[in-house]
C-alpha cells in the first residue's frame, strides 16, 4: 500500500467508522492525513445498522468483521470512493477497513474515544484509546492494529515539511522506521490513536513481521492505553508533554517555544523505540542514526502517488496470533482476532479467509522472539544485550536464560519511577520486574518452548503421617492422597484401597481420571441401604470398601494422619431434631430410599427431600462407586425428610428425557414388585454414561414406589415455590466441559443467565429435582479438590423428602418462567424505574462527589437515575453485549448486557457512538473510582432482536 492510498483511506475510513459512530456531546475528530480527501456522505443509521449486526451476530471474529465490512463495501459512497481502485487496493482498504470495525466486537478490549487532555495546547480535538476490560501485563491488545506505507524519500520530506508549519505541539501522526529498509513507514489504523506517557503501560512490539502493543501493567477498565514515544518526543526530556505522569509530577507542559520546537530537517529525531521497527533482526544498527518523524498533520502536500504504488510493506498487518493472547481464563478476555483473515483479498474478500488463516498459523507457528521496541536509551542497551543473550538461550545454555532474565527485567518497566527509586524501591521493582519477565516469557508464541521444559520441578517434600511413615501420595498428581469424610466418618481413604496404593499406584480422587473426584461425585447416589452385609471377603471387582453400619449417635471421628487432607460430606438435618435424632436405631424398619445419582450441591441454594422413607426419618445410602472396583456405601439417617425444590445445571437432554420418563406411562410391574426390586437393588452405581442412563431411567420410576408422607397441600407447595428464586445455574453445562478448560464467556454466559422461579409443579414429584451443579466458578473446575463438601439437609420442606445428595437425572418440574438474560435484565430495569425516585440535588452532583473518591460501594441503581436525568453522559457502545469476564462482572456487578465503567474526567464529557441500539434495557450499577467520573457503557441490543422470553 502507499502512502497515498494508506492516508486517503484512513481519512475516509476514520471519518465513517469512528467520526460518525460517535455521536456524543464532544464529536470524535479525526486528525485528517490528507485534507484533500474528500469525505463520504452516508447515513449514520446505515453505519450503525452494520454495527449493531456486527454486534450481535454470532461467531468467529474475522467472520462477523468481514461480514460488516462486505456490507460497507456495499455503500453507494464506498463504491464511488473505491471506482477508480484496483483489486489491490480495494483488498487493502477492505483490511484496513476490518481494522477499525474490530474495535466494535463485543470480544474487543479497547474503544477509542475522546480526550481532552491536550486540546488546550494543540487547540485541537484529540482521541485517546481506552481498555474496555482489565488488561494484564504481557497481554498484547490484538486490536492496536494498523496498516503501514512506506514513504518515499519526497513524501519524508513532504511530511517534513508540513510538520515545519506547525507551530505548537505537532507531532500527530504514526511515522514507524525500519531500519534493516532504511525507511520511513506511515502508520495509521486505530494504534495511531495511542498517546504517549512517560510512564506508560503498554509497549509497541514487534513479533516476526508484525508490530502490535503489548501490555507493560495493569490495566483497568476505563484506563487509557499509552506508550512512550521517545525521551524527547515532546521537547528535550519532552519537557512540553502534557502526559497524566508529567502532570502528577509536576512536569511538563512547558509552553515555552524554544529553537527545538523548530524542525531541522536534518535534524534526525523519531519516536525512538516506539514506532522504529527493524525487519531484520539481527541489525545491530545504532539507535542513535534514527530517521526523522515528522508531523505529518495537515499535510497538504502530501505527493500524490500513482495508482499502483509500490508493494505493500512488510509490516502492514498485525495478526493476532492465538499464542499471543493470554489465556481466556485471565480477567483480560482479549480477543484473538484471526485478523489477518482480512489482509487478503475479499469478497471482495472471498480469498481472504483461507489465505489468512495460513498466515496465521505461520505467524503463530513460526512465533518469532519478540523484540521489545524500546523507549529509552536504558532500554535499548537493555535490550540489544537480551539479543545477545537470546542467542545464546537458542543455543541452549541455562545460564543465559538466568542473565537474560537480569538483564531483561529492568528494561521491562520503563518510567520515571525507576530512576528515581531508592534502592530498597530498585529491589521491589527488579522483583517485580522479574516476575513480569516471566510471565512474558511464558508467552507461547515469544519463548523457545523447549526451554519452559527445562526448569526442573521443585522437589516435593515427603510428609509423613504419625507412623514416620511417607503418606501415600496420587500416582497422578504427587499430592497426598485424601481422606474423604462423611460426618465424621472415613469413607475413603483409610481403607483397602491405601494398602491397594502400596501395590500398584493409586489414583486420588481429584485429578481427571478414573478416579476423579469429580466423577466420584457424579456417581454419589443414594441406594436403598443394602438390609444384608456387605461381603467384603468378595473378591469382584466392585468391592465393597465400607460396609454399612448402623451410624454411631456420637460418632468418634476417625484418627486421620496428619497431612492428609480431609474432604468432609456433611449431611446436616435442617429442622430441629430431638436429641439424637441422628440415630439410625430405626434404620432397619425404614422403608429403603431409591437410589440417586449425582453429586452433592457445593453451595446453597439446596435441594430438597422429595419423599421420605418414614415420618420422622429419612434413612438413605449414599453409594460411591469407583470404576476400578471400589465402592462405598455412606448411610445417613435424617430426623425430617428433604425437600427438593430445585434443578439445577441439568442439561435440558436430561430434563427432557426425564420428563418424558415421567409423563410416560408407568411399567406394569407392581408397586410392591418395584419396591422389592429397588430394596434389593445391588446393581453398581454407574460407571459409564450408558449405565448412568439406565440408572436414571430407573431412578424415575421411583417415586411411586415409595409411599409420600407428610406431603403437603398442593397449595402449600405452590405458596413456597413461587415465592423462591433460585439463581439459575448452568443449564447447558455438560459434564464433559467439568474436563475441559474453563471458558470465562461460556462460565460467564452460564452463570448470568437469570434466576429460575420454581414451578409448583415441581412439587408433583420433587424427586425429579436434581442438583448435578457445574462449578461454582471457573477455578472450581480445576482447584484441586473441594476441602469440605457440605450438604445440608433442607429446611421445612417436610413433603419433599429426597435426600440432599440425589443427582440423578430425573425430570424437574416444568419451569413457569425461564427468562432470558436480556428478558430479566429488563423486567429489573423497569421495576427499577417504578422504583427510582427523582432524582435529588444531591444526585445530580453525585459525579462531583465521586470524584472526591469517597464512595467506594457499587452504586446500585443510583448509575442509573444519574444517566436518566443526563447528569452522567452516557455512552452506547457494542461493548458488552456479552459480558465475557466473570471477574469483572462480579467486581463491578454489572448486569450481562452491559458493562458500566468509570472514566477518567477528560474522557468523560464525550459521549461516543451513541444509539447503536434503544431501548436501554440493562440494569446497571457502577462503582465509582477516586478521580474518576463515572460513564456508562451499555451493550448494543435490540430489545426486539430477542424472542426468547
Ligand atoms: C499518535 S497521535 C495520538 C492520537 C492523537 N491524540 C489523535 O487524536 O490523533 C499523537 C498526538 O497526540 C497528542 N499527544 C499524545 N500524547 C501526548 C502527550 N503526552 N503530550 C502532548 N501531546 C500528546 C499530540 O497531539 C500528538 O501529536
Amino acid at each position: 500500500m502507499n502512502v497515498h492510498d494508506l492516508s486517503r483511506d484512513d481519512d475516509f475510513l476514520s471519518h465513517l467508522l469512528v467520526e460518525k459512530l460517535g455521536t456524543g456531546t464532544v464529536p470524535l475528530v479525526v486528525h485528517k492525513m490528507n485534507g484533500s480527501t474528500k469525505l463520504p456522505k452516508t447515513d449514520t443509521n446505515d453505519l450503525m445498522r452494520i454495527v449493531q449486526r456486527l454486534v450481535l451476530t454470532k461467531g468467529p471474529v474475522q467472520q462477523v468483521v468481514r461480514q460488516a465490512v462486505d456490507e460497507l463495501l456495499t455503500f453507494p459512497a464506498v463504491r464511488y470512493y473505491l471506482r477508480l481502485y484496483t483489486q489491490k487496493q480495494v483488498n487493502a482498504f477492505a483490511t484496513h477497513a476490518s481494522r477499525y470495525f474490530e474495535l466494535y466486537h463485543p470480544s474487543g478490549v479497547i474503544e477509542i474515544a475522546h480526550t481532552s487532555r491536550y486540546a488546550h495546547r494543540t487547540g485541537k480535538s484529540e482521541l485517546c484509546v481506552l481498555a474496555t476490560r482489565p488488561l494484564a501485563p504481557g497481554a498484547v491488545v490484538t486490536e492496536l492494529k494498523g496498516s503501514m506505507a512506506n514513504l518515499t524519500e519526497e513524501e519524508d520530506k513532504a511530511l517534513k515539511r508540513a510538520g515545519m508549519d506547525e507551530s505548537e505541539i505537532r507531532r500527530d501522526f504514526s511515522v514507524i522506521h525500519s531500519k534493516s529498509m532504511k525507511k520511513n513507514h506511515l502508520f495509521l489504523g486505530p494504534a495511531r490513536f495511542v498517546n504517549h506517557d512517560c510512564d506508560n503501560n503498554c509497549e509497541l512490539f514487534r513479533e516476526g513481521r508484525y508490530i502490535t502493543f503489548r501490555v507493560l501493567r495493569p490495566i483497568a477498565v476505563g484506563e487509557e492505553i499509552t506508550a512512550h514515544y521517545g525521551d524527547s518526543y515532546f521537547g528535550k526530556r519532552n519537557k512540553h508533554c502534557l502526559c497524566e505522569t508529567c502532570e502528577k509530577n509536576g512536569r511538563g507542559g512547558d509552553e515555552e517555544s524554544d529553537e527545538e520546537e523548530h524542525l531541522n530537517l536534518n535534524e534526525r529525531r523519531t519516536r525512538r523505540g516506539v514506532y522504529a521497527v527493524a525487519k531484520d533482526e539481527s541489525s545491530e544498527e545504532s539507535e542513535n542514526e534514527e530517521d526523522d518523524v515528522v508531523p505529518l498533520a495537515r499535510a497538504k502536500d502530501v505527493v500524490d502517488l500513482p495508482g499502483e504504488a509500490d508493494a505493500s510493506s512488510d509490516l502492514t498487518s498485525l495478526p493476532t496470533s492465538e499464542s499471543n493472547s493470554p489465556p481466556r481464563s485471565t480477567p483480560s478476555v482479549l480477543t484473538s482476532l484471526p485478523e489477518s483473515g482480512l489482509s487478503t483479498p475479499s469478497s471482495l474478500l472471498t480469498s481472504l479467509s483461507s489465505l489468512s488463516a495460513d498466515r496465521q498459523a505461520s505467524a503463530s507457528r513460526k512465533s518469532t522472539p519478540f523484540h521489545s521496541i524500546i523507549s529509552t536509551r536504558s532500554q535499548q542497551k537493555a535490550a540489544k544485550l537480551s539479543k545477545k543473550l537470546e542467542r545464546e538461550r537458542s543455543r541452549g545454555g541455562k545460564r543465559a536464560e538466568r542473565k537474560e532474565r537480569a538483564v531483561l527485567t529492568p528494561s521491562a518497566t520503563p518510567g520515571p519511577s525507576r530512576r528515581t527509586g531508592s534502592k530498597e524501591k530498585d529491589a521491589a521493582a527488579v522483583k517485580k520486574e522479574e516476575v513480569e519477565a516471566r510471565v512474558l516469557r511464558a508467552r507461547p508464541s515469544t519463548s523457545n518452548p523447549v526451554e519452559t521444559v527445562k526448569e526442573a520441578p521443585p522437589k516435593k517434600e515427603v510428609i509423613k503421617g504419625p507412623d514416620g511413615k511417607p503418606l501415600p501420595t496420587c500416582a497422578t498428581c504427587g499430592n497426598i492422597l485424601p481422606v474423604i469424610v462423611v460426618d465424621s466418618e472415613v469413607v475413603w481413604g483409610l481403607g483397602p484401597e491405601s494398602k491397594r496404593a502400596k501395590k500398584q499406584k493409586q489414583e486420588c480422587p481429584r485429578k481427571p481420571g478414573p478416579y476423579a473426584l469429580r466423577h466420584l461425585e457424579l456417581r454419589i447416589s443414594f441406594t436403598p441401604r443394602p438390609l444384608t452385609p456387605v461381603d467384603h471377603s468378595s473378591k469382584s471387582s466392585k468391592k465393597v470398601l465400607k460396609r454399612e453400619e448402623p451410624a454411631d449417635p456420637n460418632p468418634r471421628p476417625q484418627k486421620i494422619p496428619t497431612g492428609r487432607e480431609r474432604i468432609l460430606i456433611r449431611v446436616k438435618p435442617s429442622a430441629p431434631q430431638p436429641s439424637g435424632s441422628r440415630s439410625v436405631k430405626s434404620l432397619p424398619e425404614e422403608p429403603p430410599v431409591k437410589r440417586k445419582r449425582g453429586r452433592p450441591r457445593l453451595s446453597s441454594p439446596r435441594p430438597k427431600p422429595t419423599r421420605d422413607s418414614s415420618p420422622d426419618t429419612l434413612d438413605f445410602s449414599i453409594k460411591v462407586e469407583e470404576e476400578e472396583g471400589m465402592s462405598l456405601s455412606l448411610r445417613r439417617s435424617f430426623a425430617q425428610p428433604r425437600a427438593q425444590n430445585g434443578r439445577f445445571g441439568r442439561k435440558d437432554k436430561g430434563h427432557r428425557r426425564a420428563t418424558e420418563s415421567i409423563s410416560a406411562p408407568r411399567s406394569p410391574r407392581s408397586r410392591s414388585e418395584r419396591k422389592a426390586d429397588s430394596t434389593s437393588d445391588t446393581r453398581p452405581a454407574w460407571t459409564s454414561p450408558r449405565r448412568k442412563r439406565g440408572a436414571e431411567e430407573e431412578s424415575l420410576d421411583e417415586p411411586e414406589v415409595i409411599p409420600r408422607k407428610n406431603a403437603r397441600t398442593a397449595a402449600d407447595e405452590q405458596a413456597q415455590c413461587s415465592q423462591r428464586v433460585l439463581p439459575r445455574r448452568s443449564a447447558g453445562l455438560k459434564i464433559g466441559s467439568l474436563l475441559s478448560n474453563p471458558n470465562p464467556l461460556r462460565f460467564a454466559l452460564n452463570a448470568w443467565k437469570g434466576p429460575v422461579l420454581l414451578s409448583d409443579d415441581s412439587s408433583s414429584d420433587s424427586s425429579e429435582e436434581e442438583s448435578t451443579i457445574g462449578p461454582d466458578t471457573p477455578e472450581d473446575i480445576h482447584s484441586p479438590a473441594p476441602e469440605i463438601i457440605t450438604v445440608e439437609d433442607d429446611d421445612d420442606d417436610d413433603k419433599l423428602s429426597t435426600p440432599a445428595l440425589v443427582l440423578s437425572p430425573v425430570a424437574r418440574g416444568p419451569l413457569t418462567y425461564k427468562p432470558s438474560p436480556h428478558a430479566f435484565s429488563k423486567r429489573r430495569w423497569v421495576a427499577f424505574n417504578q422504583a427510582s425516585p427523582p432524582l435529588t440535588d444531591k444526585g445530580k452532583h453525585r459525579a462531583v462527589e465521586e470524584e472526591s473518591g469517597d464512595e467506594e460501594e457499587s452504586q446500585d441503581g443510583q448509575g442509573l437515575a444519574d444517566i436518566k436525568s443526563g447528569s452522567i453522559s452516557s455512552r452506547w457502545t457494542a461493548r458488552g453485549l456479552l459480558a465475557h469476564d466473570a471477574s469483572l462482572l462480579t467486581k463491578y456487578n454489572i448486569s450481562p448486557l452491559g458493562d458500566v465503567y468509570p472514566m477518567r474526567r477528560e474522557h468523560a464529557p464525550n459521549n461516543t457512538l451513541k444509539h447503536l441500539s434503544a431501548p436501554l434495557t440493562s440494569q446497571f450499577t457502577y462503582k465509582p473510582i477516586a478521580g474518576t467520573t463515572p460513564c456508562l457503557i451499555n451493550a448494543g441490543w435490540d430489545s426486539s432482536s430477542d424472542n426468547s422470553d
